[in-house]
């Protein structure tokens, strides 16, 4: 069992939560989630190098990665579930391993394996984690036992893997979480599961404005909500930013050094990526500022993106 998702106290947790924010320069205070600095490693191979990533409040943001690429060690060590080598995390304004419980209540998580007590039917595993919170939603839960379809008095053990994952959402979102941590929350799920979990999801975010943050490699889930996008590359978060504006503004761009260096003298172009051909020409990768980006020219290629694309580029 995961140790947010548990709170060991219910007095302390029933007033209102008092956040240990206080106002900062930087703006810093008002972030649901400030990572600065981390890096992880298991024993000599290094994950997160250095990476630093915020979530402000009501964001929903898709984390992309290739397998292995750290997304469950990021959004363990998001969590203070994981401890770093070096750097800070801080949840609503608390340092992330040391969250009191009013903090913790604020938490729903879907771990990538689902951690339920498989001796539990659902109705008994729910009733548990209901007197641990002192928000909990029961009409939401009944709802959503009934329209994803899981029988309330059967062993968790006797359930399928897809209805398993569904009682998990089900146990994050009963408490009304400020922020849903969710690991491959769809590996599972048929399509009509995952566009219902998606359909919830949105809701979640347009009722409660809940700080979402998921991983997952089904590219079409997020091309429908036109999420954030966060891709972790090397370690680190290599761009994020709105679907729509990734489409629009970034660019594969071919050329040779000359009319690269031309394109990037121009002043609006991020460089995000770099190699040169075996063929001497230079392939880029390229953001430019909204509207900016060029067409093809002497010497120059330039290609759109699609996701899948931006995928492959940016992973
Ligand atoms: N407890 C551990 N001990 C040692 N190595 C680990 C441990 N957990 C993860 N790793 C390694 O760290 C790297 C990142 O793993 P992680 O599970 O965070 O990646 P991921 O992006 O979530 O992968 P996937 O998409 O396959 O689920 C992998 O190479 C993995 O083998």
């Amino acid at each position: 069992m995961s140790a947010v998702l548990v709170s060991t106290s219910s007095s302390s947790s029933a007033s209102a939560p008092v956040l240990a924010a206080t106002d900062s320069l930087d703006g810093s205070a008002s972030l649901t989630a400030d990572v600065r600095d981390i890096s992880l490693s298991y024993g000599s191979k290094a994950v997160l190098q250095q990476l630093s990533w915020q979530l402000q409040p009501g964001q929903v943001v898709g984390l992309l990665g290739r397998n292995g690429a750290g997304k469950t060690s990021l959004l363990e060590a998001l969590l203070g579930l994981r401890e770093t080598q070096s750097g800070q995390v801080q949840l609503f304004g608390q340092a992330a391993t040391a969250l009191d419980d009013a903090a913790r209540a604020r938490i729903g998580y879907v771990p990538q394996h689902s951690d339920l007590f498989e001796g539990f039917t659902a109705r008994q595993l729910l009733a548990y984690f209901k007197s641990f919170y002192p928000r909990w939603n029961e009409t939401k839960v009944e709802g959503l036992l009934s329209r994803w379809d899981i029988p309330r008095d059967q062993m968790i053990s006797r359930l399928s893997g897809g209805q398993q994952q569904r009682l998990s959402i089900i146990r994050a979102l009963a408490h009304e979480p400020d922020l849903l941590v969710l690991d491959e929350p769809v590996a599972s799920l048929d399509p009509v599961g995952r566009r219902d979990f998606l359909r919830e999801l949105v809701d979640q975010v347009l009722d409660r404005g809940t700080t979402v943050v998921f991983s997952t490699h089904i590219l079409s889930d997020l091309e429908r909500v036109a999420f954030n996008l966060a891709f972790l590359q090397q370690g680190r978060i290599a761009v994020q930013a709105p679907l729509d504006s990734l489409l629009e503004e970034v660019r594969l761009v071919l050329g040779s050094s000359t009319a690269i260096q031309a394109v990037l003298a121009g002043g609006s172009a991020e460089l995000l990526r770099r190699q040169t051909q075996a063929d001497g020409r230079e392939r880029c990768l390229l953001r430019f500022a909204p509207g900016q980006a060029p067409q093809d020219g002497p010497g120059l290629s330039v290609q759109a993106l699609n996701l899948e694309d931006l995928f492959v580029e940016l992973t």
